[in-house]
């Protein structure tokens, strides 16, 4: 079967995991459903043109299980069902009937909408089961997974996705090595196909404005951005500095509020001290950042999940670290997706840089650390991180497991910050220390009343030992205000009660 033997002849690792994945997916199906029972949805897009392809090839081996594979190109029993619409390109209709009659396809032309297509045909066929060729990334995937139940309020089926975790680089990579025909219009820069009111060519593709013409779609560097060419919807809010529920912009505000989350059972326990936690409070400190919480949670995706489910909606920005990586106790990167109620998903970039690093043991496959939460991830690069720094929405990723590795990261992340709106740099935090002999019951009241002559400052008490002196902190921003609060404090006792600390 040429499908199956172009892809085992390739080199190409992670296509192999990728194909085998599919094929695997449709011969399960296969086995559950007879084959009255199962449907394909074709429309002549370049998704489900490769799911074709796989089904041909997962039919194939199915059969070969049982004995009787003869491999011609036409033996494809499998009902088509193909939507039929006038606001469908011509080439994409076209190209439709060409593959069906090339590959013996018995297609049922529907000329409703989806949903009464659907409960039509299933009130007159046996169907149980729909192969479609959605894809993580597709708008309509979101919550689905290789074999979801149709949505309530749609007639009953199992939607079967055997790609749904396959990116835009892993299709083209299929159909080219396969050397499988495809639209014509995707080698006129169309990268993702909907109707001719809604799709356009991806101007990041563009040759030249003048002449309007585009590379083919398989040469889109980012396939995230194949549905750049879709008439855009309006998107949702990002996360940080948005103006609040209260109509307040944060960025009036003098002060922007950080968390601190440490993932580590080792410091839970008591074997590991953490550093890492108090170097992000002065190095936040000293960008004008109030730290308002740093917690420390043990491994476990609901520890996580809960924790920055918390604190994303109560500070400005969350700093996590610890937990990432491909070990078994590496949860933090799943407890952040199932706090903003995502998946996780193969990331693509994320694994090309980890190829470099871990090399050819990289296959893309779901127990590896390519897997990111779905939809809202950024990648921070910067030139001297090997792998980038991550973001989802208003919680930054930190991979540092040690200070060293974490006074870089931080750097990378300022100097990110010159170049994007990443963090908003403030004017830093300074405080002054005086200290004291007076016992505590003496300088208790006095102080409560400084606090609220000075509320813009945060004022505190500490000592270094039980009988040793007071430690008083004054943190602000503006130094004058600093040195009237201790000036205040001082006029509230005898000269020489308190000593300023160098
Ligand atoms: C065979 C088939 C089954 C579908 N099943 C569902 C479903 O169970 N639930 C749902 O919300 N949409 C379902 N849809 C609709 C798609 O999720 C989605 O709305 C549609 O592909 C979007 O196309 P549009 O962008 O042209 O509107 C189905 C579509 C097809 C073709
Ligand atoms: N008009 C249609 N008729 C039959 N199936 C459809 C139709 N539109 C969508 N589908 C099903 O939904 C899947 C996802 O559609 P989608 O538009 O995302 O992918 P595609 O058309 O295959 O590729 P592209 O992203 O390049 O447009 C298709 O692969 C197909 O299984
Ligand atoms: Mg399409």
């Amino acid at each position: 079967m040429e499908i199956d033997e172009a892809i085992r002849g390739c080199e190409d690792r992670r296509l192999q995991t990728k194909y085998n994945n599919a094929t695997y997916v449709i011969q399960r199906a296969l086995s559950l459903y007879s084959i009255e029972e199962v449907a394909f949805s074709f429309n002549g897009g370049k998704d489900s043109t490769v799911l074709l392809h796989l089904l041909r090839a997962g039919y194939f081996l199915h059969k070969t299980g049982q004995n009787s594979a003869n491999g011609d190109v036409k033996d494809f029993p499998i009902r088509t069902i193909y939507f039929e619409s006038p606001c469908a390109f011509p080439e994409i209709n076209s190209f439709t009937y060409d593959i069906a009659a090339t590959y013996g396809l018995q297609i049922d032309t529907i000329r409703l909408d989806f949903k009464s297509g659907l409960e039509t045909l299933l009130k007159d066929k046996p169907i149980r089961a729909i192969f479609l060729g959605v894809r993580i990334g597709d708008p309509t995937a979101v919550g689905q997974e290789q074999f979801s139940p149709s949505s309530p309020g749609w007639p009953p089926f199992m939607r079967v996705n055997p790609i749904l975790d396959w990116s835009y680089r892993d299709i083209w990579a299929f159909l080219l090595t396969c050397e499988m025909k495809y639209c014509s219009l995707y080698d006129q820069g169309y990268t993702s196909i909907g109707s001719i009111y809604d799709t356009v060519p991806n101007s990041l593709l563009s040759i030249s404005n003048k002449t309007n013409k585009f590379k083919p779609a398989y040469l889109l560097a980012d396939g995230r951005l194949e549905r750049a060419g879709r008439v855009k919807r309006k998107s949702s809010s990002g996360g940080q500095l948005t103006a609040d529920s209260n109509g307040l912009d944060l960025h009036k505000n003098s002060t922007l509020t950080a968390s601190i989350i440490a993932v580590g059972d080792e410091i839970l326990f008591g074997i590991v001290e953490d550093q890492l936690g108090p170097y992000l409070c002065r190095k936040l400190h000293s960008v004008g950042w109030s730290v308002l919480q740093h917690s420390v949670v043990h491994n476990n995706i609901d520890s996580v999940a809960e924790e920055v489910e918390r604190q994303k909606s109560r500070t400005d920005m969350v700093f996590i670290y610890g937990g990432v990586g491909p070990l078994h106790s590496d949860v933090t990167l799943a407890g952040i997706a199932k706090a903003f109620d995502v998946r996780l998903a193969p990331d693509e970039e994320f694994e090309e840089y980890l190829r470099k690093i871990i090399g050819d043991q990289c296959i893309g496959d779901r127990n590896e650390m390519a897997q990111l939460p779905e939809g809202i991830t950024e990648l921070l690069h910067h030139d001297s991180l090997t792998v980038p720094l991550m973001k989802c929405q208003n919680v930054i990723i930190l991979s540092a497991t040690d200070i060293s590795e974490m006074e870089k990261q931080w750097d990378c992340l300022i100097e990110l910050t010159k170049s994007s709106d990443l963090l908003t740099l403030l004017e830093p935090f300074i405080s002054k220390h005086v200290t004291t002999n007076l016992s505590d019951v003496e300088i208790a009241q006095p102080l409560s009343k400084l606090c609220l002559e000075f509320p813009d400052l945060c004022i505190g008490c500490y000592r270094k030992a039980r009988y040793g002196s007071v430690i008083i902190s004054f943190k602000g921003k503006d130094p004058a205000r600093l040195e009237s609060a201790i000036e205040a404090l001082q006029k509230k006792f005898t000269s020489g009660a308190f000593v300023e600390m160098k």
